[in-house]
């Protein structure tokens, strides 16, 4: 058994030391690569606002939507024009598991680049009954996005999911998502893959809870953290931005359970190079007109 934690601590840290997103030694000299094959979601954060443009810089935005097969071209492209990326990551626009695509994408890079590591994020509301196809597409990152564990404070940032067929809204929305969030973060970290949770900063709403949000996410299986200020888009638009001390105390709270990134620069669905870096590849990958949410 001493072995066997032997043997995962030491692929853990091999894994870490190449992504640029779960560890702030390799942030400044690794790249990643997001490809937009997501278009739709399967919940609503009331914070979250997709779009299609080329000019907005945050998490929800992509210039335009590829289908599997030409993400892989695109992944050819990237790495020539950046041959430091080591991690393929699909972080939307809309839930990597809300339709297939990110998974069909990802088996398609794995079959190619096997030694990229393949990073996906997601509300979690799908992970559990994802988690063999995810394993076997070569996924060994996943983020789960857990903005509270309180449903009485969830359900004050997630208006609906759809869940079964079904629109549940409310605290049963909350509860729902939870239980689905938390079973999936088990299910997959049992099965080796490495889970960072993402937790968006919403002042009045869950400032002061992040450190729970850490503990109950570590005790299902989460090894990092990630505590990202909110940026005030859709039903959040006149919420104000959480200030450095403000994160800070969130962050440190977090930290007595979780290891805590403190790098995001919260890029688009579509960035490519060294995050943080001066230049972003996207422009030269992407060229051509923008395309519409059509192939979810
Ligand atoms: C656009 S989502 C796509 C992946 C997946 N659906 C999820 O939520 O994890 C990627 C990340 O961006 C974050 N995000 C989206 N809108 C945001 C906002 N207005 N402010 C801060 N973070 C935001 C999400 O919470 C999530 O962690
Ligand atoms: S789960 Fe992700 S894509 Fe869906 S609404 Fe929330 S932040 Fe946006
Ligand atoms: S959004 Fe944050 S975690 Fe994701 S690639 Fe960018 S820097 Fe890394």
């Amino acid at each position: 058994m001493e072995r066997d934690n032997k043997a995962e601590k030491q692929s853990y840290q091999h894994l870490v030391k190449k992504h640029p997103c779960f560890n702030g030694e390799a942030h400044h000299k690794y790249g990643r690569i997001h490809l937009p094959v997501s278009p739709r979601c399967n919940i609503q954060c009331k914070f979250c606002k997709r779009s299609l443009n080329k000019f907005e810089n945050r998490p929800g935005v992509a210039g335009s939507i590829l289908t599997p097969e030409k993400a892989l071209e695109v992944v050819d492209k990237a790495l020539e024009l950046c041959p430091e990326i080591t991690v393929v990551g699909i972080a939307g626009p809309g839930d990597t598991l809300a339709t297939p695509h990110a998974l069909d994408t990802f088996q398609l890079v794995h079959e190619k680049y096997p030694d990229l590591i393949k990073c996906l994020s997601t509300n979690g509301l799908l992970l559990r009954e994802n988690v063999n196809r995810i394993v076997k597409a070569g996924v060994k990152t996943v983020t789960v996005t857990v903005n509270a564990v309180d449903p009485e404070i969830l359900k004050n940032i997630c208006s609906y999911i759809f869940y079964n067929g079904q629109l549940i809204n409310g605290k049963e929305a909350a509860l729902w998502l939870l239980e689905a969030q938390l079973a999936g973060i088990k299910k997959i970290s049992e099965r080796g893959i490495v889970v960072k949770i993402n937790t968006v900063l919403i002042p009045e709403i869950n400032n002061g809870h992040v450190g729970e949000v850490a503990r109950v996410t570590s005790a299902a299986g989460a090894s990092t953290i990630n505590i990202i200020p909110l940026i005030p888009q859709n039903e959040m638009s006149d919420f104000r931005v959480p200030n450095c001390e403000e994160l800070n105390v969130e962050r440190e709270a977090a930290e007595r359970y979780l290891g805590v990134f403190r790098h995001c620069r919260q890029c688009r669905a579509d960035a490519c190079g060294i995050p943080g870096a001066e230049k972003d590849f996207a422009q030269n990958l992407y060229p051509e007109p923008l395309q519409s949410f059509s192939h979810g």
